[in-house]
Formats: structure tokens, C-alpha cells, sequence
């Protein structure tokens, strides 16, 4: 599978793989970029399969295609190893890889995700309702999911834009992801994990909460530190830019 991806930065610098949330493309990542380029980053984002340019083969999709995924992405580059910055399924096919490829990870950092989400009803029946309705009957939801009410009221024009995201994602390629989240449960194996690790929550993400979600993380992981920003949602790194690149920045130049 070759992925969808916007290579920037200097060619030597260290590289650092960016992937997304659910219903995301690669511009999530957008107030990453700059901040990390000029610190001498190679900054790669990408588009998960059945999202944005990927290509979207017919489903079932489980973690491991995800995280082969980014793989064959890293072999294509050319790239040994590489840093890790995943939001929620992005940060679910970091641990993936910190626990399968722990040879190629430099470091990771787990924003706003977990290691296992259910009940698993709730992703049978949002990949029923996508599969039927398509991507544009869940964004208004996935929307309220990633910023907080505040956030969308002073920014309706981004909110629009992030609910327009989410409903351009192809249904195949977010109701196959849904059904890779259903059966992960990476729990047990977050001990295998040896990258220098740094979690981030959001105070308000309703989707994955900082005590239910990420500090079982961060204490499955030996070593990993917890950090929890406030007046964050599920896509705490679009709401608050400033705060998580200041410690994705700050984890990379000390791993
Ligand atoms: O859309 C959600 O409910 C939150 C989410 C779970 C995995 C992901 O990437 O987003």
C-alpha cells in the first residue's frame, strides 16, 4: 500500500512521521509543520489508508495494515528510523509500531488516543451508519468530538473546515477503520514498548479522557510521561497548536 504523503523539511534532518485521527487527512497536521521545519525536522505527514489521498482497498483493515502501512512508507523514503507523532488511530498505529518495529521508531509521542477503545458495539454501529449514509452523517458529531464548544463558537469557519474533512474521508476507508479500533486492544503489550515515549491528552476529550485512555498508557509504557492540556478536546493538537508542538518539540530534541 503506498500512502498519500507531503515530505517537508531539510532532506538530512531527523525524520518525524505525522498520522492522524479518524475521519482525518494530512492537514490536520498543518500547525506542526512550520515549528518543526525550522527547528531542522523532516516533517513526512500521511494519510492513512481509506483516508484523503490514500488509496481505499475494500475492508476489513486491522492495525497491523495500518502500521505496515507506515512501514512500506519508511522503506519507500528510504528512512532507518524514524519519530512517531500519532493523534487517537495515528497514536494507536504508533504503539502498533513501537511494539512490532520497535528497530525503526526513534521515539513516540501518543496524542489523545488509547490502547484499547470500546464498547465495540459503538464501532459496528458508526461503520453501519457510514457504510449506509456515508462520512457526512457523522461529522457534525465527529466535529463536537474533536474541539470543544468554546472553541467552535469562536471558530466557526474551522470548525467547518474539520466537518468538511470528515466528510470528504471515503465511507469504505472510515467504516474499515472503525472495525481496526473495534479489535485492538494493545494493553498488554504496551510493556514491549522501549521508544522514549511522551503521551498527551486533552482535559476535555470526550472520545479519549485523559484518566481512562491515556494514563493507562503512560503507565503500560516503561518510562512514558503524561501530559494533559487543557482546554483541549480530541484534536488537541488543531485547538491548542502552540501547547502540544511545544512538547512534541521538546520530546524529539531530548529523545
Ligand atoms: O471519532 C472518535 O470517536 C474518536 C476517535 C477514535 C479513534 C480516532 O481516530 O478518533
Amino acid at each position: 500500500m503506498k500512502l498519500h504523503r507531503v515530505a517537508e523539511g531539510p532532506e538530512d534532518g531527523p525524520v518525524v512521521v505525522f498520522g492522524g485521527s479518524l475521519g482525518s487527512d494530512l492537514r490536520m497536521w498543518e500547525p506542526q509543520v512550520a515549528p518543526l521545519v525550522e527547528r531542522g525536522f523532516r516533517v513526512v505527514r500521511y494519510d492513512a489508508r481509506g483516508h484523503g489521498g490514500s488509496p481505499v482497498p475494500p475492508g476489513p483493515y486491522e492495525l497491523e495494515d495500518l502500521g505496515a502501512d507506515v512501514l512500506a512508507l519508511l522503506d519507500e523514503l528510504g528512512v532507518e528510523q524514524a519519530h512517531h507523532v500519532g493523534l487517537s488511530l495515528g497514536g494507536m498505529t504508533g504503539m502498533w509500531l513501537g511494539i512490532h518495529a520497535p528497530d525503526r521508531i526513534a521515539s513516540l509521542v501518543l496524542c489523545c488516543t488509547s490502547a484499547k477503545l470500546g464498547p465495540p458495539s459503538m464501532w459496528v454501529d458508526r461503520a453501519r451508519t457510514v457504510r449506509a449514509e456515508g462520512t457526512a452523517a457523522v461529522a457534525e458529531a465527529g466535529v463536537q468530538r474533536w474541539l470543544t464548544p468554546g472553541y467552535r463558537e469562536r471558530h466557526p469557519d474551522r470548525a467547518e473546515f474539520l466537518r468538511a474533512m470528515i466528510a470528504a474521508v471515503p465511507a469504505e476507508g472510515y467504516a474499515a477503520c472503525c472495525g481496526a479500533i473495534e479489535r485492538m486492544d494493545l494493553l498488554d503489550l504496551l510493556p514491549k514498548i522501549t521508544a522514549p515515549t511522551l503521551v498527551i491528552a486533552g482535559a476535555h476529550d470526550p472520545a479519549t479522557s485523559p484518566g481512562e485512555h491515556a494514563r493507562p498508557i503512560a503507565e503500560g509504557i516503561p518510562g512514558a510521561r503524561l501530559e494533559v492540556v487543557a482546554e483541549a478536546a480530541h484534536l488537541g493538537s488543531y485547538e491548542q497548536p502552540a501547547e502540544f508542538t511545544r512538547l512534541i518539540l521538546d520530546h524529539l530534541e531530548r529523545a
